[in-house]
Formats: structure tokens, sequence, C-alpha cells
């Protein structure tokens, strides 16, 4: 892509996705300039990544037709203030996060601005993220399909109703974190019973990744694939009993819960 990219704040999630677009090769390193709090977090990002650093936010701004903000909800006021005058014009401007709204950033400017705000998750880092996302007025059909592109290189791409966009957190902007849980339980399980920790590891996570396959590439109903596993009278029934007494999936959905209300609070 012929477009500069720009990422102000490159922690955790922006790390992610700036390595997944680079890995994908959807951009080369020379696009791309991040700004970070720390010059620690700089060195960091241009020695490994060799692409352009500074501590600069209004450079960046200046420099990106696409401006990744990867900081903090609660950042986001200050850091638009701060660069709102050196934006491009026509830049696209793009959140990751949760809870901050299109007329947030709409407001901190003095003109209209392109804006999509989208709810990325970490797997991004290995070509596997899942981003929700939704635009505003200014947004043109080619803005989307750069977008979607720049979003697609890293994952798949859903595109929601901002109404929709404060439960995105709850089913795949965090959830990746309930699922290491999963996952470390499992291999937990497997070590209590003689597994060594290594292959236990490899072969939860291995297992996780071929449900979630399934899913995707049967779309035959979860409930009909669990049945599958379930030989009459065998031990996986005995596992599934067990679950739904500690009721696994309402504690699911009351995390989930926590999650999205959390979410909302952001945007106050
Ligand atoms: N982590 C995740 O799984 C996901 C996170 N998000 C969203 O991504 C955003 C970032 O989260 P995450 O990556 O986890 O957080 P991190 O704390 O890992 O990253 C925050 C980044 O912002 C930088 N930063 C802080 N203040 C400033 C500033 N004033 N100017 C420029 N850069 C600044 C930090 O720099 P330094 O390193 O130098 O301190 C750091 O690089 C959040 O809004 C979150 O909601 C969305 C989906 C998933
Ligand atoms: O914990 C958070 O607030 C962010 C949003 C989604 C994942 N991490």
């Amino acid at each position: 892509m012929n477009k500069k990219i720009g990422f102000i704040g490159c922690g955790k999630m922006g790390e992610a996705m700036l390595e997944g677009m680079l890995h994908a090769e959807v951009i080369s390193p020379e696009g791309i300039m991040v700004s970070t709090a720390s010059a620690e977090t700089k060195t960091k990002i241009t020695t490994k990544y060799n692409v352009k650093g500074t501590l600069d936010n209004k450079e960046v701004a200046g420099f990106a037709d696409f401006l990744f903000l990867g900081i903090q909800p609660a950042m986001h006021k200050q850091v638009l203030e701060e660069v709102k005058n050196h934006v491009k014009e026509d830049a696209v401007i793009i959140t990751m996060a949760a809870g901050i709204t299109v007329s947030l950033v709409e407001n901190s400017f003095e003109k209209r601005v392109k804006v999509v705000r989208t709810m990325p998750n970490t797997p991004s880092l290995v070509g596997e993220g899942m981003t929700a996302m939704c635009i505003n007025d200014e947004i043109t059909d080619a803005d989307i399909e750069n977008v979607t592109a720049l979003l697609n290189s890293f994952g798949k791409t859903e595109i929601l109703h901002e109404d929709l966009m404060d439960a995105v957190p709850a089913i795949s902007g965090s959830s990746p974190a309930y699922v290491y849980m999963f996952i470390e339980a499992l291999a937990d399980g497997g070590v209590r019973d003689g597994i060594p920790r290594k292959q236990a590891y490899r072969m939860a996570a291995q297992a996780v990744m071929g449900a979630a396959k399934m899913v995707l590439e049967t779309e035959r109903h979860p409930a009909a694939l669990k049945d599958d596993v379930c030989t009459p009278g065998g031990s996986t029934i005995s596992a599934v009993a067990a679950l739904e007494e500690n009721q696994l999936r309402s504690s699911i959905l009351q995390a989930m819960k926590a999650c999205t209300d959390k979410t909302k609070g952001f945007s106050k």
C-alpha cells in the first residue's frame, strides 16, 4: 500500500497490529511511524521493526494517512487536543480503544474528520486477529477498502453499527484472555495426570484451535459439535455434566457482562 501509517502509542495492541501488517507485507517499514510515551518503547519498536519512531505525537500526526491511536482510553482527549492541528487533511483516524466513541474523536476537531472506530485483539500479532469496526459519514468507499485491507492483513474484520461496539471487547477484544485461562487450566489438568507441561500447552492450544476451526469451517451449531464428542456412556459427557454443575456458561456470561459494563464506563 502506497500510504503512510502512524501509531500514536504502540504497546501490546498497537504492536500486535504493526507486526501483523508488516508480516503480511501490506506495508513496508519505511511507510510506518510510531510515537510512544517513553524512549524505551520507542527504541524497542524502531529496533525490532525498522520503522520510524519519535516521542512527538504531532510528528506522527503530520506523517500518517492512516493514524492509529494505540493509547489508553483515558488519554484520548489530551492526545487529540495535542495533535488536532497537525493531522493531515484527508487522513483517516483509527481508534482501537474500548469505549471511545466516534463522536469523542469528531468533537476534538474544529473541522470534519474521517474516523474509524475499531476493536481489535492481540492475536493480530500472528495474523489471526478479529477486528470489529464502524465508520463516520466522512469515510469514503476508497477509505473503507484501504482500512479493511489493513485490518484484514492480520485477521478477520466485521463491520458493526456503533451501538454494538461497546459489546465487542467482551466477545472478541478481551476474550483471548479468558481463552488463555481455559488453555492454562486444561494444561494444568494434563500435568496433574502426568503429561509434561510443554506438551500439555501444545495439546490444549491445538484442541482449542481445532474446535474453533470446526465452528468456522463446518458452520454447524456448537452444541451439535459438542454432541459429536460425547460418546454415549463415555467420558466426555461426565466432563460436560461437571462443567454444567459448575456453571461454566453462566460464569462466561457474567464475565462478559462485567466487561461490557466496564467498557460503557470508559465512554462517560
Ligand atoms: N491489549 C489488548 O488486548 C487490547 C487493547 N485495546 C486497546 O488498545 C489501547 C492500548 O492498550 P494496550 O496496548 O493494551 O496498552 P499498553 O499500555 O500496552 O500501550 C499503551 C501505549 O501508549 C503509549 N502512550 C501512553 N501515553 C502516551 C502519550 N501521551 N503519547 C503517545 N503514546 C502514549 C505507551 O507508551 P510507553 O510504552 O512508552 O509507555 C504505550 O506504547 C487501549 O485503548 C485498549 O483499549 C483494544 C483491543 C485489545
Ligand atoms: O482490557 C482492556 O481494556 C482492553 C480492551 C480489550 C482488551 N483489552
